[in-house]
């Protein structure tokens, strides 16, 4: 016999736990699932924390490291091992085939439950039948005939924005003016009068939303790289859980009051029409009745078959029915939250014709020859013609893509013939590296070079379709492309025509972070000048 004392019992416990421990971990490795994940290359790990530690960096340096060395170590296709998660990250189009161009490879995985707070099950994050509904239920908010009825409210958006930059000018008396702020305040601006129906906000407003939303990415990019924030009773506790829950509070208020105003808008709306058709058919009566049956049968199919923006679909009827409260709250935090990439890829744009003088004055030749001296607004026709515009905006995204990786949870093993012939194993997050895939060098030769002449249609010829994917591809892309599309090539048109920007010495880097959007570490510092013809600021458009 031999007595355990309690001073030995603790101990004896501790290492009986240590000795379970090992042994499961020792098990663990020999599963089906870590030897198929372990034959794919990349990065030693130490055990339990895997490559937590490496990327345990300033996020412009995550970006260097991921993007960049262990592309270069272990090629297009590597794992890495964050504790005792896998992510397989992908940098090829070809190896992409099998994952983008397959329909039912819809599933985002757990990663994206840090989003949960904010957007809710919205969108970006709903999954199996709640994402087929609502995707299909709002694709309709993206109709072109939707569209084209926010030309008139961008063009006078963009005039707001033209106003800011030549403030700025006066008060930087030429100094550099960090554009970033500019262009966040001016889409959201843009989201809110298009989607929103709120035609302004309060620059108190703007600035209480952009500031928590930056709050929220800042927290975002801390909970990717250290999971042990992932813990959400634990990361409540930490000084980053309680910074979060504040900004998502903030959040969730702008929010409440652009869905309380909007819907108190529809209801007055509502009122007026009642009222005003009621005068209307009592006027009718006293009209020709072949004529009076005419007008109000166009009117009435033409009300029915009326497109909606976004908030007015799901605050009506239709929306109703699919959409609770709380949907309702999801989807618009979603989207007011998608505003940001479009700032980004403003900034962006601003950033690299300031540093490629060349192709500015490409872009100015471009629009002096579609709009001469005159201050009218952007017109559809005019989107058409601003080619060289676009292939410099698509430059920028295939540089600087807002969103520079996207995940994917498999549902089933997708076995990769080409590079070693690897099996990604049912369950393991697949990390698309929209970022790195842009930089192949053997799809974009001298890939750090900015050339917008590599998307002239002649020069596009023959690349793979997953080559390019700033908005993603397959059933998943970016539900909001041909709004962004048509926003960025309005607003820079009107900027163009007005403004030249430049920076001090074009050969200091601008560095990037890798967060949950590929944002500029210290923002990004222009010097703007008002260009010669500048032309009288216009009237507002409609
Ligand atoms: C330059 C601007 C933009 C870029 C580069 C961009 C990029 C992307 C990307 C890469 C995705 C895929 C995300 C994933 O698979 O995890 C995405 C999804 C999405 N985007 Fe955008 N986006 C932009 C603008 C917008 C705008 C303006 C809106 C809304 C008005 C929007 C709404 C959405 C939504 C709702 C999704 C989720 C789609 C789904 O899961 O079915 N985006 N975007």
């Amino acid at each position: 016999m031999f007595h355990v004392t309690s001073t030995g019992l603790i101990p004896m416990i501790g290492s009986l736990l240590v000795g379970l421990l090992v042994v499961y971990y020792w098990i663990w490795r020999q599963s089906r699932f870590v030897r198929l994940i372990n034959a794919i290359p990349g990065p030693d790990g130490l055990p339990f924390l895997g490559n937590v530690l490496d990327l345990n960096v300033p996020s412009d340096e995550v970006m260097n490291i991921v993007s960049g060395d262990w592309v270069k170590k272990y090629g297009n296709i590597y794992r890495i091992w964050f504790t005792i998660r896998p992510v397989i990250l992908v940098t090829s189009p070809e190896l992409l085939d099998p994952i983008m161009g397959n329909h039912k490879f819809i599933e985002k995985p757990v990663e994206y439950d840090i989003f949960t707070p904010f957007i809710g099950k919205g969108i970006p994050v709903a999954t199996d039948e709640r994402w087929k509904k609502n995707r299909r239920l709002l694709n309709p908010a993206f109709h072109f005939q939707v569209l084209n009825t926010f030309v008139g409210a961008i063009n006078n958006k963009s005039i707001n924005c033209v106003g800011e930059f030549e403030e700025a000018i006066v008060n930087y008396k030429g100094d550099e003016i960090d554009v970033f702020p500019i262009m966040s305040r001016n889409t959201l601006d843009i989201i809110c009068d298009t989607f929103m129906g709120r035609e302004v906000l309060k620059n108190d407003e703007k600035a209480l939303f952009l500031n928590n939303l930056e709050g929220f990415e800042r927290v975002f990019q801390q909970r990717i790289v250290k999971p042990w924030l992932r813990i959400n009773w634990f990361f409540k506790l930490t000084a980053p859980g309680r910074d979060n829950a504040r900004c998502v509070k903030g959040l969730h208020q702008f929010c409440d009051t652009i869905i309380r105003e909007r819907r108190e808008a529809l209801k007055r709306e509502a009122a007026q029409t009642k009222q005003n058709s009621a005068t209307k058919s009592c006027k009718m009566t006293q009209t020709s009745d072949a004529a009076s049956e005419r007008d109000a049968g166009t009117s009435d199919i033409g009300e029915t078959k009326k497109k909606l923006p976004f908030l007015d679909l799901v605050l009506t009827e239709l929306g109703k029915e699919h959409f609770s409260e709380t949907d309702i709250r999801d989807e618009v935090n979603a989207f007011l939250g998608a505003s940001q990439t479009t700032a980004l890829a403003f900034t962006w744009f601003l950033c690299m014709i300031a540093k490629n003088p060349k192709h500015q004055q490409l872009l100015h030749d471009e629009v002096d020859h579609i709009f001469g001296e005159s201050d009218r607004p952007c017109t559809l026709q005019d989107l058409t013609e601003l080619k060289y515009l676009e292939c410099c905006i698509k430059e920028t995204m295939r540089l600087y893509p807002s969103i520079p990786f996207v995940l994917r949870c498999l549902p089933e093993d997708v076995e990769i013939v080409l590079t070693g012939g690897y099996v990604l194993p049912k369950g393991v997050t697949v990390a698309i590296m929209i970022h790195s895939l842009h930089q192949n060098p053997q799809v974009y030769p001298n890939p750090e070079i900015f050339n917008p002449e590599r998307f002239l249609p002649e020069n596009s010829v023959g690349r793979h379709p997953y080559a390019f994917i700033p908005f993603s591809a397959g059933p998943r892309n970016c539900i909001g492309l041909k709004f962004a599309m048509l926003e960025l090539k309005i607003v820079l048109a009107n900027l163009l025509r007005r403004f030249e920007f430049s920076v001090r010495d074009p050969s200091v880097p601008i560095k990037a972070s890798l967060e949950l959007l590929l944002t500029p570490k210290d923002g990004v510092h222009l010097i703007v000048t008002k260009r010669k013809q500048d032309v009288k600021r216009q009237t507002p458009f409609n």
